[in-house]
């Protein structure tokens, strides 16, 4: 099955923000984006609340399931109380927990098992308990997979920011190899339940043909800045069938 696409909407949000006025509206641009056929929708609300803020993910949750109910809404942030509460306040299917410190200015590193695997079972679990499929963000290292699934993960989301930033070819040839080592470490790691892969961060239409060729069985990609600077130029709807053809939709 073809990886399935979600739109990372924090970039829209952050343009909401320079001003006092309500547009770009969120909502109007996550029907357009799932009305072209998107699987899901992403935000990552942070403290302090830079662009998703927390009242977004009440009105992003209501929509989705009034109006999608066959997409995903996957949440991700740091596991604070403050974000696990809104969580639970959500109709999110997916929760990818990220090892943000609330000072960088966007997500950097995977999970550090060794210091937070106790916590995130705990987080796990709380989440599973609700009825949400946990994801842990990770760095693309042999050993992390296997620290996930005992942390209690269902799926992992592959951190692509190195590869995403490596332009040059050579650059970019040895992100895919360190990409499929821990690809192919998640694949042989066995848990109680069916764990999954996803994968994100600094995706675009032209560095996903070799990513998803590499690593053909990712389940989804989640992306915002690379598509939603394409939908400056094309609208929504064209940069999200763009990216659903890269695919393979
Ligand atoms: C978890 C992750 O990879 C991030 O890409 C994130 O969702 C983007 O966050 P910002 O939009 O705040 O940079
Ligand atoms: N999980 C990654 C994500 O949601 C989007 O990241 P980016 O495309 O904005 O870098």
């Amino acid at each position: 099955m073809p990886t399935k696409l979600s739109v990372n909407l924090n970039a829209v949000a952050f343009l909401r923000n320079r001003r006092t006025v309500p547009w770009p509206d969120l909502a109007t641009v996550a029907r357009a984006v799932l009305d072209a056929g998107a699987h899901g929708i992403t935000v990552h609300p942070r403290p302090d609340e830079r662009h998703i803020r927390f009242a977004d993910v009440a009105v992003l949750s209501e929509l989705m399931a009034a109006e999608y109910p066959e997409a995903e809404f996957n949440i991700e942030g740091y596991p604070s109380r403050q974000f696990l509460d809104l969580v639970a306040s959500s109709a999110a299917h997916q929760v990818t927990l990220v090892p943000d410190d609330p000072e960088q200015s966007t997500s950097d590193h995977g999970w550090d098992f060794a210091a937070h695997g106790e916590m995130l079972r705990g987080v796990t679990e709380e989440l599973r308990q609700g009825g949400r499929r946990v994801s842990l963000f990770l760095d693309a290292a042999p050993d992390a997979p296997a620290a996930a699934v005992r942390a209690g993960a269902d799926r992992i989301e592959l951190f692509t920011g190195p590869y995403g930033a490596a332009l040059a070819p050579d650059d970019a040839q040895r992100e895919i190899d360190r990409l499929v080592a821990a690809a192919d470490a998640a694949r042989s790691v066995g848990g109680e339940r069916p764990f999954g892969m996803n994968a994100g961060h600094d995706l675009t239409a032209e560095n996903l043909p070799a990513l998803c060729a590499a690593i053909p069985d990712l389940a989804e990609v989640s992306i915002g800045h690379g598509l939603t600077a394409d939908a400056l130029l094309l609208g929504f709807p064209a940069a999200v069938r763009r990216y659903l053809q890269v695919l393979g939709h």
